[in-house]
């Protein structure tokens, strides 16, 4: 048996994201295709990806983290297969799940580009993964990798962003460390989950980065119906609060995010950033893990550990 065991291939999971202006409005539509997202909102959103010319920046930060999962397999001499396919934008997931067939792969592992549990996160994905499955006749078996939101490969490079993040605000002010996670409904399966991990995530980095600094865990990029009530406060409103409270600088950390995808360009460098600025507060943003090498080893760690287990 090969090192991988019974895996011959990696496969990559993401999001998918327009790659140009004509791209925009398909995308959302495959985004919130029978998900009651308001018509207003989606405009509001396309107006964000407008402002970046139609372009998200997650394929290419994909094709960037397959790339460097390829160097740390070849580094490691794990001669496997990397493979990547999306939820919502080209590449999708059955083309991909296609090609691997064509290509002889038996059984897959798969890494997706959400650390934590729930809905959004982790179950959606694997309805994803098997729907594509059932399009293609004699499809590879396909395993998701466990959740690994508190794994070092994830959270150390945050530690290291959040004391970097704190560096660049002034020394004199009184500083916060503001950690951010996309929103979802309270109704949402798999909520509680979500939200026990972001906890422990947001207190391990405060813990190490920047003890005795203060610091909140909110949430960003709300979708849905108003009426719908979704996981709060939002990162907008708490700047507020904490201006009022006397913070005068703030250093944000998407910890809910992997990459600097479009939430993060948008909902924290350009609203975020410009709420802090007319309050008057000191804004930095943490880099997000991306390609770091540690979390390019997360694939081949959970791969061989899950193999070891059994998988
Ligand atoms: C928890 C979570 C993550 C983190 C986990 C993960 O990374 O997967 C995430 C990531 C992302 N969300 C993204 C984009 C969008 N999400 C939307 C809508 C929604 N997100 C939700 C949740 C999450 N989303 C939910 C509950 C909805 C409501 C509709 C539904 O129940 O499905 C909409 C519709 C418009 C809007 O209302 O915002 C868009 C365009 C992109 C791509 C960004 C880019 O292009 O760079 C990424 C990585
Ligand atoms: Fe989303």
């Amino acid at each position: 048996m090969s090192e991988a065991g019974t895996y011959d291939a990696l496969l990559l999971v993401s999001f998918g994201g327009p790659e140009g202006p004509d791209d925009v409005i398909p995308f959302l539509e495959n985004v919130t295709r029978g998900r009651g997202i308001p018509r207003e909102r989606l405009e509001k959103v396309g107006e964000h990806y407008h402002l970046f010319g139609g372009v998200s920046p997650i394929n290419r930060q994909c094709r960037e983290l397959k790339a460097a999962i390829e160097a740390d397999f070849a580094a490691h001499g794990l001669d496997l297969p990397v493979y990547w396919g999306n939820r919502n934008w080209d590449p999708y997931l059955a083309d991909t799940v296609r090609r691997m067939t064509a290509d002889g792969v038996r059984r897959a592992a798969a890494f997706v580009t959400s650390a934590y549990s729930g809905y959004s996160c982790s179950d959606q994905y694997v309805e994803d993964i098997e729907r594509a499955r059932a399009e293609v006749p004699g499809a590879p078996e396909i395993d998701k990798l466990p959740v690994y939101c508190l794994r070092p490969g994830f959270a150390d490079p945050f530690v290291d962003a959040a004391r970097r993040a704190l560096d660049e605000l002034p020394e004199d002010g009184a500083r916060r460390l503001v950690f951010t996670a996309h929103s979802v409904p309270l109704a949402q399966p798999g909520r509680p989950d979500y939200v026990a991990e972001l906890e422990r995530v947001a207190e391990t980095v405060a813990e190490r980065a920047a003890p005795g600094v203060p610091w909140s865990l909110v949430y960003q990029s709300r979708s849905g119906p108003p009426s719908q009530p979704w996981l709060e406060p939002d990162v907008v409103d708490h700047l507020d609060k904490l201006h009022g409270d006397g913070v005068t600088a703030v250093a944000v950390v998407p910890i809910g995010f992997v990459s600097d995808h479009m939430e993060v360009k948008y909902d924290l460098d350009v609203e975020a950033a410009r709420r802090a600025g007319e309050l008057g507060m000191a804004f930095a943003r943490a880099a997000t893990p991306h390609t770091d090498p540690r979390f390019a080893a997360l694939p081949r760690e959970l791969l061989l550990e899950h193999r070891a287990a059994g998988g």
